[in-house]
């Protein structure tokens, strides 16, 4: 009996202390190599926010491609049922950026899902994920949806991301996607809240915190959507602002790669450590 509570309270504690904040300072130390190494390598943004864009409106690019393709060749109900698409997406993905990513059970014991390159080879440099989520400001109220909730991301600026896909951070994400309409356009991707993300990227918040056996091998990269950014391009990304009437751009977050990445990796972060 007090084996298996103390089993219990064990288990429990491995996936909490990465929210604990004395042992966040502890393991800061203790981990001081591998945030050495990651701080070194990522003083300086890893790619210019050109280099950002270009990527990104290189694969939205395709995805609007191949959505119209299908809408062309489908029949709408047809289209809706096809348990290929995600499978398709993923092969525009492996077209365009050389390899794929998913989220799949984490190599490490107690750290539930994480995300792996399920296909090609992602080259040093290269963006890998996108953090999904809701946008607020850091004088807005998250309060309720931050509650035992892991997926939290704060900027360097105080810019919080919810990238948590359940309760009451989905209502809040899909509420503000709605709203946020432009006559026939999209402003924003829903998708990542299912298990089918019609942007493959947008899986960044289930990426695991390095530790001395697991190096960092992709960083935070702070990325604010320009204005010119196209229209009809929007509705690829997974990020959405909490308030409208904010002036602000639109905050993204990409994840790049600290060196190559190869098929079957999984992808490490280091929670402490973002650059703008
Ligand atoms: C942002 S979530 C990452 C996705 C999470 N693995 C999941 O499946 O929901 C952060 C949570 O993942 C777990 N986690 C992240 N890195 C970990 C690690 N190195 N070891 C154990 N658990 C980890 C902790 O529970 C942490 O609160």
């Amino acid at each position: 009996m007090i084996k298996a509570l103390f089993k219990a309270f064990a288990l429990r504690w491995k996936s909490y202390r990465h929210r604990f904040v004395p042992w966040i300072a502890l393991n800061l130390q203790k981990n001081e190599r591998t945030l050495r190494q990651v701080k070194d390598r990522s003083q300086d943004k890893l790619l210019q926010d050109e280099e950002v864009l270009g990527s990104l409106l290189c694969l939205f690019t395709q995805l609007l491609k191949h959505d119209l393709k299908n809408q062309r060749e489908l029949p709408q109900s047809t289209h809706n049922l096809d348990a290929n698409v995600p499978d398709e997406r993923s092969a525009v993905m492996l077209n365009t950026l050389g390899f794929g990513v998913a989220r799949r059970r984490s190599s490490l014991q107690f750290a539930g899902n994480g995300v792996f390159v399920t296909q090609g080879r992602a080259p040093k440099g290269t963006i890998v994920a996108m953090y999904p989520g809701t946008i607020y400001q850091a004088d807005e109220p998250i309060f309720f949806q931050s509650i035992r909730n892991p997926f939290v991301f704060r900027c360097i600026d105080g810019v919080l991301i919810d990238g948590n896909d359940r309760a009451i951070s989905k209502t809040v994400y899909r509420s503000c996607s709605g709203r946020d309409r432009l006559g026939p356009f999209l402003l924003s991707d829903c998708s990542w809240l299912t298990s089918d993300p019609v942007n493959p990227l947008a899986v960044g918040q289930y990426v695991n915190n390095c530790s001395n056996e697991k190096a960092a091998n992709v960083c935070y990269q702070e990325y604010d959507v320009p204005d010119g950014f196209p229209l009809e391009l929007r509705q690829f990304l997974p990020n959405v602002k909490y308030r409208a009437d904010t002036q602000r751009p639109l905050r993204c977050v990409v994840l790049v790669s600290l060196r190559d990445i190869n098929c079957g990796e999984e992808l490490f972060s280091n929670y402490y450590t973002i650059v703008h």
